[in-house]
C-alpha cells in the first residue's frame, strides 16, 4: 500500500436520505497544490460530497481522511478545511471587517493579530477599500472576494468551492477565474471545485471528477476525460454540444453489441463524405457553428463547423466521420471497448 498521504481521501463514502442514495461508494483522492473539479448533473450528490468533507453532515459510512488523518469525528472548525459557497454565506449584519474578524474571534485569537491578519487577507484580495461595507452594498464579485478573504484566513489545508461564481456574469467569472487559480497555485492547497459550467471545470481543474448518481464515473485530466470518457455517461455528459452516441452503431459502421460514438467537431461536412444525411438546423454562434443532420435510417448526428457554413435546412449534404476519433462502447454496460 502506498504511503503517500493524499491532502483528501475519500473511501467507499456512502451517503442516504431516506430512500435516496445521495452518495453510493465514492472514492476521490486529491493531492497536496492539486484542483479537481466536481461535474455532474443536479442531484448527482456533488454538493453532499462537499457537506460529508467540511463535516456539515456525517457520512452513513466509509472514510474521509485530510492529510492523512480520520476526520470523520472531528467538530467542522477543527477539520482545517474552508468551504465557500455561492451565495457567499457573509453574515448580513456585519461589515467586510467583521465578517473577516469573527471566525478569528471564534478561534480566539488575539485583537491585535486578528486585525492584522484580516488587513493582511484584505490587501491579498485587493478589497481594502471595501472594509466598512456591508454585504448589501456589494457586487456579487465583490463578495465571493470576501468570502474568498474569509477562507484564506482559515489557513485551511483543504479548500472546498461549491459553485462560487454562479451568480456572476461571464466577463467577471473570467476574471476571478484566473485570480482563483493564481491564489490556489500560491497557497499550494488541495482543493475540490464544483461547477455547472464545463469551460470553467475544463480549464480550472487539473483533473476532473465526473459523478453520476452519486457515483464517480471516471477522473482524470481534462483532456483525458474528454478524449478517453470512460462509459456512453461521461461520453454524453462533456462536450457542448455532446457526443453523437449510435446504439448498434448504425451509420457508423454497425457491429452487434457495441455502441458507437463521435464528436461532432470529429464529423466533417465534405462532398465525399461516406455518410448521407439531410440538414435539419444550423445554430450560427459566432465563432462556430452547429449544423444538426438526420440520415435516412432516422439517426440524428450533431456536425461543428467553422463559422458561416454553406448549408441550409433540407439541404442533402455528406458527412466525413473521422475513423481515428470513433469511440466504442459496450451497449449493455456503457463502458469503453
Ligand atoms: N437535506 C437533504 N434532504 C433530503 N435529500 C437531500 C438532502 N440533501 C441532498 N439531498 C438529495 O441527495 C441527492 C444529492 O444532492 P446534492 O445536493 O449533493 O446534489 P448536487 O449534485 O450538488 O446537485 P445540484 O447540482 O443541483 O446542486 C439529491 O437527490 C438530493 O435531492
Amino acid at each position: 500500500m502506498s504511503t503517500e498521504h493524499h491532502a483528501i481521501r475519500l473511501e467507499s463514502l456512502t451517503k442516504s436520505y431516506g430512500k435516496v442514495a445521495a452518495l453510493d461508494g465514492v472514492d476521490l483522492e486529491v493531492r497536496t497544490g492539486e484542483l479537481v473539479t466536481l461535474v455532474g448533473p443536479s442531484g448527482s450528490g456533488k454538493s453532499t460530497i462537499l457537506r460529508l468533507i467540511a463535516g456539515l453532515e456525517r457520512p452513513d459510512g466509509g472514510g474521509i481522511l485530510v492529510n492523512g488523518q480520520d476526520v470523520g469525528s472531528l467538530p467542522p472548525h477543527r477539520r482545517a478545511v474552508a468551504m465557500v459557497f455561492q451565495d457567499y454565506a457573509l453574515y448580513p449584519h456585519l461589515t467586510v471587517r467583521g465578517n473577516l474578524l469573527f471566525g478569528l474571534r471564534v478561534r480566539r485569537v488575539r485583537r491585535g493579530e486578528a486585525e492584522q491578519r484580516a488587513q493582511q487577507a484584505a490587501e491579498r484580495l485587493g478589497i481594502t477599500d471595501l472594509l466598512d461595507r456591508y454585504p448589501d452594498q456589494m457586487s456579487g464579485g465583490q463578495r465571493q472576494r470576501v468570502a474568498l478573504a474569509r477562507a484564506l484566513l482559515r489557513e485551511p489545508r483543504v479548500y472546498l468551492f461549491d459553485e462560487p461564481m454562479a451568480s456572476l456574469d461571464a466577463p467577471l467569472r473570467f476574471a476571478t477565474r484566473a485570480d482563483l487559480l493564481a491564489l490556489h497555485r500560491e497557497l499550494g492547497t488541495a482543493t475540490i471545485y464544483v461547477t455547472h459550467d464545463q469551460a470553467e471545470a475544463m480549464t480550472l481543474g487539473d483533473r476532473v471528477a465526473v459523478l453520476q448518481a452519486g457515483q464517480v464515473r471516471q477522473v482524470g485530466s481534462p483532456q483525458e476525460v474528454y478524449d478517453w470518457p470512460a462509459d456512453t455517461f461521461v461520453a454524453g455528459f462533456l462536450g457542448s454540444p455532446p457526443m453523437n452516441l449510435v446504439p448498434g452503431g448504425g451509420v457508423l459502421g454497425g457491429t452487434a453489441g457495441v455502441t458507437l460514438g463521435v464528436r461532432p467537431e470529429d464529423l466533417a461536412l465534405d462532398p465525399e463524405g461516406s455518410l448521407e444525411a439531410t440538414v435539419e438546423a444550423v445554430e450560427a454562434l459566432g465563432s462556430e457553428a452547429i449544423v444538426l443532420t438526420r440520415c435516412a435510417d432516422g439517426t440524428r448526428l450533431v456536425v461543428r463547423t467553422g463559422p458561416r457554413p454553406d448549408v441550409r435546412p433540407r439541404d442533402r449534404v455528406r458527412l466525413r466521420p473521422d475513423p481515428s476519433r470513433i469511440h466504442r462502447f459496450d451497449a449493455v454496460s456503457g463502458r469503453r471497448r
